[in-house]
């Protein structure tokens, strides 16, 4: 394993939060409730003041297929558009595109799989015609000089395969990478990776994509986000997804949890001397203020913790 770097870029999957809700609603079938654009902007203006310097603002999908996206337009629109942070929105195909660019959006990410199965169910695709759709996008973000970041879901594991080898996910990373990606963030997206499991992925995807040009993603389903991320930035990963309070979760993966919290991130990266330039009580504070908003608790270490200390 190599040295821990010593900056870290920090991203924060800030529509996480938001995706949580169309996968509630399918088990709560009544439940018909939608964070209000409002709460959104006003989350991701807070988060614009802690010092990330890339907030996830929102998705350019089907409203159809995730209702709370419905008001991407008016949420990138919205926000206060801080210099030197990044507002990346995800862009599933040409259309979800178009209309991102129509809104004021100067980076997108492209998300893909390396499950056949949850290709399917999350964009309604196989891998090899998500590639299609993701050529497309890249070639027209390139004459746009837009950046285009690429996400590897089931990098650990699939709802509905189970096990993936990581030859799989090397081979949609490479392709990702070479097609124009500058980023290819690796995704736990049910949270079951270990330690070990991380370690074996990222060492076949580094023959193939640049460790420079990767990223990880993980969910704190079995409480092995913080083990896994650290294994990730002592093999030479520098930027980490997280989301504050580690809501959200993924719609199309029933089971799995929210993100690894970007407070318990923080607290980890500072201990170990790594600069982040992020204001980790801003982060609590802006934790306090969805958390209230949703009327939900903390998934955060970190900020329960200093709760009980107050
Ligand atoms: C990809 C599609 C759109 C395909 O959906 P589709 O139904 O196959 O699309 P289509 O091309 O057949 O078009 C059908 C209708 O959708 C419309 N449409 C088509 N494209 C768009 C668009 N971009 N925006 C708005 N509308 C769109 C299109 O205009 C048409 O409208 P109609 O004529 O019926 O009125 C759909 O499957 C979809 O929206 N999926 C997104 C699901 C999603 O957001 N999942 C969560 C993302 S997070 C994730 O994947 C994991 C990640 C990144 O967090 C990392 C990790 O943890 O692993």
């Amino acid at each position: 394993m190599g040295n821990v770097p010593t900056t870290v870029k920090h991203c924060l999957s800030y529509r996480q939060i938001i995706e949580e809700y169309p996968w509630f609603r399918s088990w709560l079938q009544e439940e018909k409730e939608i964070v209000p654009t409002r709460v959104k902007i006003q989350l991701i203006d807070m988060l614009s003041t802690t010092g990330l310097c890339v907030i996830e603002a929102t998705s350019f999908v089907s409203s159809k297929w995730v209702p709370q996206m419905a008001d991407h337009t008016d949420v990138a629109k919205g926000i206060q558009r801080v210099p030197h942070v990044q507002y990346p929105v995800l862009t599933p195909n040409i259309q979800g595109f178009q209309d991102a660019v129509a809104a004021g959006a100067t980076e997108v990410a492209v998300f893909g799989s390396a499950s056949e199965t949850f290709s399917r169910r999350n964009i309604n695709c196989s891998i090899s015609e998500s590639m299609l759709r993701f050529e497309e996008v890249i070639s027209a973000a390139k004459d746009r000089q837009i950046p285009v970041r690429g996400y590897v879901s089931c990098a650990l594991g699939c709802p509905h395969e189970g096990h993936i080898e990581p030859s799989q996910v090397a081979e949609v990373a490479k392709k990702l990478y070479e097609m124009g990606c500058y980023e290819i963030s690796l995704g736990d997206t049910i949270g079951v990776g270990t330690p070990g499991s991380m370690f074996k992925m990222l060492q076949t995807v580094m023959n193939d994509v640049p460790i420079s040009a990767l990223a990880v993603h993980c969910h704190d389903t079995y409480g092995q986000a913080l083990p896994n991320i650290l294994t990730a930035l002592q093999m030479g990963v520098s930027v980490v997804d997280s989301a504050v309070a580690g809501l959200g979760g993924c719609p199309y993966a029933q089971g799995s949890s929210g993100n690894v919290s970007t407070e318990d991130v923080l607290y980890m990266l500072h201990g170990m001397g790594i600069e982040t330039g992020v204001n980790l009580d801003k982060v609590i504070e802006t934790g306090d203020f969805i958390c209230n908003a949703l009327g939900r608790r903390t998934n955060s270490k970190v900020a329960q913790a200093r709760s009980r200390t107050l």
